[in-house]
């Protein structure tokens, strides 16, 4: 079934007298339960394509329907109740939270507003999210900053799964972790995915980490899609400039072995 159908999206920016085409005629489609990865090096759009999806930007041109809705055509009330539907983690940046804001006071705050729990079942529902991205239930009372990066991780999927979406947008979600914390940070989104039949647009400069996610592949360069395909083929065989460069760029060793969603 498809969940999101992105056709012919695009979005310029002009400062002074330079025009970039940041999104340049981009389509795809996106599977219930499946990851698509968006490779492609600094600048090539990834992340305003996100912003697109998530209705943080407005494209000028091009479709998106989400869950079978015209999702550019939701405004006001409707948008922000369907915003539940799709959600987002980014990377870990310290001004993602609230500096004085608590574990337990980001993981209210959705519950809240999209109505998922009653203020009386809110503290079990927070204990429950907590536990199942491996944090503990007296962590609710950490302030967020106190934490480490992948705690903080942690705490924005455990965040994004509260409205119990169908689809999460991960913008280089793993980027500032090291590579043992960026492991068991895949693994338990891998595990999400299987028991919750959630999708991902799993953005990322690295092949590796999009390799071990990924079902498909799309690379961009300059605004486009140059490639997309099955994972494992493009990885073994890139076909565009664009994805011979991201393919080169990663050690062979990072690569080897290591079997797609078994991270
Ligand atoms: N708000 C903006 N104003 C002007 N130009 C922008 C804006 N946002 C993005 N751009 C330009 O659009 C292009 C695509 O940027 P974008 O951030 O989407 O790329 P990216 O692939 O996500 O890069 P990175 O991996 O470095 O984050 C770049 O040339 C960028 O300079």
């Amino acid at each position: 079934m498809t969940l999101l159908s992105v056709e012919n999206l695009r979005k310029h920016y002009s400062s002074g007298d330079r025009d970039v085409a940041a999104v340049d005629g981009v389509s795809f489609s996106l599977s219930a339960g499946e990851t698509l990865g968006i490779a492609g090096a600094s600048g090539s759009g990834k992340s305003t394509l996100a912003r697109l999806i998530l209705r943080l930007a407005e494209p000028e041109a091009g479709t998106i329907h989400f869950e079978g809705q015209n999702w550019l055509a939701l405004q006001g009330a409707k948008l922000r109740g369907n915003r539940a539907r799709m959600q987002m983690v980014f990377q870990d940046i310290h001004g993602a939270f609230h500096p004085t804001a608590t574990v337990g006071s980001v993981l209210d705050d959705p519950l809240r507003i999209h109505r998922i729990a009653t203020k009386k079942d809110r503290p079990g529902e927070i204990a429950r999210l907590l536990d199942r991205v491996g944090l503990a239930a007296a962590d609710a009372h950490r302030p967020v900053h106190q934490l480490s990066g992948g705690q903080r991780q942690r705490v924005a999927i455990a965040r994004a799964i509260s409205t119990r979406p169908s689809l999460i947008v991960l913008d280089e979600a793993v980027s500032a972790l090291d590579v043992q914390v960026r492991n068991r940070i895949l693994k338990l989104l891998v595990e999400l995915q299987r028991e919750q039949g959630i999708s991902y647009l799993f953005i990322s400069h690295d092949l590796a980490v999009l390799r071990a996610v990924s079902h498909r592949l799309a690379i961009m360069d300059t605004g486009r899609i140059v490639e997309y395909g099955r994972t494992t083929d493009m990885i073994d065989s890139p076909q565009s400039a664009a994805g011979h460069a991201l393919v080169s760029a990663v050690p062979r060793l990072t690569l080897a072995g290591r079997p797609k969603n078994t991270v």
